[in-house]
């Protein structure tokens, strides 16, 4: 009989009167992986929030081992044997990988100083046990994103930890990476740790988890084994109904007198951009294929002026442009949804609306004063239609669940109505149903005659949305397919991979 480990009944929980959970039941078994699913929004953060202490519960039980305990606070929960890694991770980037892991629990000699070598010894142990290739003395800004969270890992394991939260824990590995941690996650599993595993992901959560909790609007909908489960079944519990399918590629219009809006001639740029040359076509939806470091981000970096360009043309509407800074790039009818949107895309103190206008205050004012009544019809005409969980458009952007953040920034964009969009991994973060409704805003876009340039690792979604199909590698387009000719996904791996 499998063994309960963590037992949370009737949880309830407000902020401002508003209720996100509503009598939520969440029960995990030893050694399981457990995923928690659910639309922006759903209550998934705030129910781990809970069980790690950082909230406190309005109502309800928590159970770990059998045992009612009260976590008052995330040293609480930390002695109950819980650990959260969260997308945003905790290291301290100029700390060696030893000291992040026993950070402020360093072992100490007998005059009561830190034992470096017993730290290093004991974190070299550790990663061993992961069966990982970390030098603990390295410093931890100079190891790959991907190991950063290895390194979390090591850091709940040497805490004794018993359940394991891990939130998005994909979103930033590359392939080779994702495949080390699912190994990880296996080893951590028949050493008996239980984690839960939230993520969007659809396709993972069938490759590693053994059960599946869904919540919408902060209440259970189902708890069922992932082999009861079809993929349909999960999507179908998390939006409450049945969607449309949008990702399947339609073939789009396109004339043959279309004009480029955006010409890139031999741009290098910093380490990562090499030589990238394309073309991008008014009415055009451009993917970009590429592993993780193949200079992606930079490029379009580069060309929104946030990077500087060593050599290389840039020509917008034909004409050849300097793009020093952002401004310029807006001012030419730039605009930039950027790949780490909480630190780059939003000011989280300002409201929703706050963040949306932003870069269009011209657009919404008069006379340098706001035009309210047109800015708010605006805002809330977005907020709809990209589906915005949020009680109104005053609140806090720092209030909203990531997903919804990651919805603001591209509000904010769509708003200001650019000729030439760029989009970072727009769909990163976001959830099943959103993801359908970004694409489809994306086609409506370039209907409109705006020229998109998109990235995204999400093959499906990419391959779902692109007229063309760029392909990157070590900061050079070695590629440019025309998603017409495109048979299936794995084609695309390869022309990445250059095989
Ligand atoms: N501190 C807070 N104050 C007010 N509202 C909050 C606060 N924290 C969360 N919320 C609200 O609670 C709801 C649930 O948010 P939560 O972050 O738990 O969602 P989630 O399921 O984790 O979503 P995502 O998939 O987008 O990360 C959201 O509507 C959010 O705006």
């Amino acid at each position: 009989m499998a063994e309960t480990i963590l037992k949370m009944s009737n949880i309830e929980k407000s902020f401002n009167g508003i209720n996100v959970l509503n009598q939520v039941d969440f029960e995990v078994e030893k050694g399981e992986v457990h995923a928690l699913m659910g639309g922006n929004g759903a209550g998934k953060s705030t129910l781990m929030k809970i069980l790690t202490g950082i909230y406190e519960l309005d109502g309800g039980t928590i159970e770990i081992d059998g045992k009612e305990h009260i976590l008052k606070n995330t040293t609480d929960a930390e002695d109950a044997g819980i650990s959260m890694i969260f997308q945003e991770f905790s290291l301290i980037p100029k700390f060696s990988v030893a000291k992040n892991i026993y950070l402020n629990r360093e072992p100490r000699n007998k005059f009561g100083m830190i034992d470096d070598k017993k730290m290093v010894k004991d974190s070299e142990a550790i990663i061993k046990e992961l069966e990982l290739k970390i030098p603990p003395r390295e410093i931890v800004e100079n190891i790959s994103v991907g190991y950063w969270q290895m390194t979390e890992i090591a850091k709940a394991l040497s805490k004794g930890t018993k359940i394991l939260i891990m939130d998005e824990p994909t979103s930033t590995l590359t392939k080779t990476e994702t495949e080390v941690l699912f190994k990880i996650i296996k080893k951590l599993k028949s050493s008996g740790i239980t984690i839960i595993y939230i993520s969007h992901r659809m396709d993972e959560i069938f490759q590693i988890c053994d059960r599946i909790t869904v919540l919408r609007n902060g209440k259970n909908v189902v708890t069922k084994n992932s082999t009861d489960m079809t993929m349909e079944e999960v999507i179908n519990s998390i939006i409450g109904g049945s969607m449309r399918s949008s990702f399947e590629w339609v073939e789009r219009e396109t004339s043959d007198d279309r004009k480029p809006l955006l010409e890139v001639e031999k741009l290098k740029s910093g380490h990562r951009v090499n030589d990238v040359s394309f073309t991008l076509f008014a009415g055009e939806i451009l993917g970009m294929a590429g592993l993780m470091g193949s200079g992606r981000s930079e490029t379009v970096r580069a060309i929104f002026g946030i990077e500087p360009i060593e050599s290389g043309r840039i020509l917008v509407r034909g004409e050849h442009v300097n793009i020093p800074s952002p401004d310029q790039a807006i001012k030419l009818g730039i605009g930039l949804v950027p790949e780490d949107r909480r630190s780059q895309g939003l000011v989280l103190g300002h409201s929703v609306k706050e963040n949306t206008i932003l870069p269009s205050l011209k657009k919404v004012s008069k006379k340098n004063l706001i035009q309210n009544k047109i800015a708010n019809e605006k805002v809330e005409r977005l907020v709809a239609k990209l589906k915005i969980k949020t009680d109104d458009i005053y609140k806090e952007a720092s209030l909203l669940s990531g997903g919804n953040q990651q919805k603001i920034v591209l509000a904010k964009w769509l708003l200001n109505d650019t000729d030439i969009l760029i989009l970072d991994e727009p769909t990163s973060g976001v959830d099943i149903g959103a993801k359908t409704d970004i694409i489809e805003i994306i086609r409506e876009i370039a209907d409109l005659g705006k020229a998109v340039l998109v990235i995204s690792s999400e093959m499906t979604e990419l391959l779902a949305m692109s007229d063309r199909v760029l392909v990157m590698k070590d900061g050079v387009v070695t590629n440019s397919l025309e998603r017409k000719r495109i048979e299936s996904e794995e084609e695309v791996e390869r022309a990445i991979q250059n095989e």
